[in-house]
């Protein structure tokens, strides 16, 4: 039995959901949102919710289905890891957006926040390398650090295509053959589509160990398959834990009413907000260990919701700007402008209510009182103190604000985050009458790095672009 069947540990480690000033009556002045504004959306939430239920049936929403249904592939996945930590040293994910930030954000959170920095035999398994960038001097400097024969490639791509992740792969691939000769396969792993795209043949051609994305599981939806679950298995994460906790979540998520759906209310304030020109979305964890979350939660709402067509075709222009932001690091850089810039921000704050680890500030400098009322403190009371302060700032100033609360985090709780935040953009997306789970901007950009590369049967999209230098620009200054 996992624990997410387990009544006392499920209440107790249940992620809750503070309003703030976003509902009026539960807190602060008047900013927030009335129960009459949101029960005048209900026959739009009603419809929504109809609607996620017929993308569910029709398979275009799988990534709900991962906390439940895949038991072959997690055997899989615990027995590769069991079997590469005997020998490997580095793990290097080759992947970008949703290939990459997903294991990027549950690896800082779930394991040492100096992790890579620590020696071997204390962290008891390889050290995680995420390589999201074709940035020649990371990639370089990657090489300088890490011994390839003790190191394996997990290549992430959902299309098989993206030129930054097939060209490192490329790289790699090069590498690997001239260090390891014909045996160079055992250090690489792809991950990708069934069918789509050129990684999984290569991968079937050279013999590579391949595990599968599903279909109906978009890539910046995928963190429970084994574009996540991999890195984090061979990490040392609990991934039973992690989708036991994802599970519990989409159960919760199931509800149709709107008060008792924590995905579904957050949505629909979020909703609210943007129909009053709430344009700015700012994800801000106070806990370094869900810093990497901010970030895959950017191209989670940025992606999903940012759209110039409705469903029906119209030019709508939709979306909201995700901003990242650390707790307390940001407070002396952002909440300036956050308490008093334009009124176009809803701010989610992420709390934690035990750290799990705990440093006291000692009872020195009792003479100084500008520094003496520290001492005696723990940093844990600090940084929660601070987290309140900015909220009531924040609600002081009229400012939208919300709190996701962790009781504390462990892959249950994170599992449980992911789930909540997917629901959430998918359910937002249905308000918005617009499909979350494309992103033709983005395929733009994309066909235009093959035309400026000269790809094959690539020159017409060149001959579009118009006004592009085809050579490196001649810089003046
Ligand atoms: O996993 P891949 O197919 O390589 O895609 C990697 C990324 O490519 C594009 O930028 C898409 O907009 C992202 O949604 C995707 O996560």
């Amino acid at each position: 039995m996992n624990r997410y069947q387990q009544p006392h540990w499920q209440e107790e480690m249940k992620l809750k959901v503070d309003f703030n000033n976003m509902m009026k009556g539960f807190a602060g002045p008047v900013e927030g949102f009335s129960k009459e504004d949101i029960d005048a959306l209900a026959v739009k939430i009603s419809e929504a919710h109809q609607n996620m239920k017929e993308k569910r049936a029709a398979g275009e929403m799988d990534w709900r289905k991962l906390p439940f249904e895949q038991a072959d592939v997690i055997k899989d996945i615990l027995e590769t890891a069991q079997e590469l930590r005997t020998w490997c040293e580095n793990f290097v994910v080759l992947g970008i957006g949703g290939s990459a930030l997903g294991p990027l954000a549950v690896q800082t959170a779930l394991n040492h926040l100096h992790y890579n920095e620590l020696a071997t035999e204390k962290r008891g398994g390889p050290r995680l390398y995420v390589l999201d960038n074709v940035d020649p001097e990371r990639v370089a400097a990657l090489f300088d650090v890490i011994d390839p024969k003790k190191t394996v490639f997990n290549v992430i791509s959902k299309s098989g295509s993206t030129s930054e992740t097939m060209a490192q792969f490329m790289i790699v691939y090069q590498l690997l053959r001239d260090k390891l000769g014909n045996t160079y396969a055992k250090n690489m792993i792809a991950t990708t589509d069934a069918e789509k795209g050129n990684l999984i043949k290569i991968a079937q051609e050279e013999g590579y160990k391949t595990f599968i994305i599903p279909q109906g599981v978009g890539g910046r939806f995928s963190e429970l398959c084994p574009v996540g679950l991999l890195p984090a298995a061979v990490c040392g994460i609990d991934i039973t834990e992690l989708l036991a906790g994802a599970a519990y979540m989409d159960q919760l998520c199931e509800e149709a009413d709107v008060y008792r759906n924590p995905a579904y209310i957050r949505s629909t304030l979020q909703y609210l907000a943007m129909e009053r020109g709430k344009n700015v979305s700012v994800m801000m964890p106070y806990t370094d260990a869900l810093k990497y979350f901010a970030d895959w939660y950017a191209q989670l709402w940025a992606e999903s919701l940012g759209k110039r067509k409705s469903l029906t075709g119209e030019e709508v222009f939709v979306g909201q700007t995700p901003v990242k932001a650390l707790g307390t690091t940001d407070q002396h850089s952002q909440v300036q402008l956050y308490v008093e810039g334009p009124f176009d921000k809803v701010v989610t704050f992420l709390g934690v209510s035990r750290y799990r680890q705990e440093v006291a500030i000692p009872k020195v400098f009792n003479h100084i009182p500008g520094i003496s009322f520290l001492g005696g403190h723990s940093l844990g009371d600090l940084i929660t103190a601070e987290q309140m302060a900015t909220e009531y700032a924040l609600m002081k100033a009229h400012r939208l604000n919300m709190t996701i609360i962790l009781p504390e985090i462990n892959a249950f709780t994170i599992g449980q985050l992911i789930q909540l935040l997917e629901i959430e953009t998918a359910f937002t997306g249905e308000l918005l009458n617009i499909n979350a789970f494309d992103q033709p901007g983005v395929e733009e950009g994309k066909n235009a790095t093959y035309a400026l590369l000269g790809r094959p049967g690539y020159e017409a999209k060149k001959q579009e672009l118009e006004g592009r230098p085809e050579k490196k620009k001649e810089f003046i200054i």
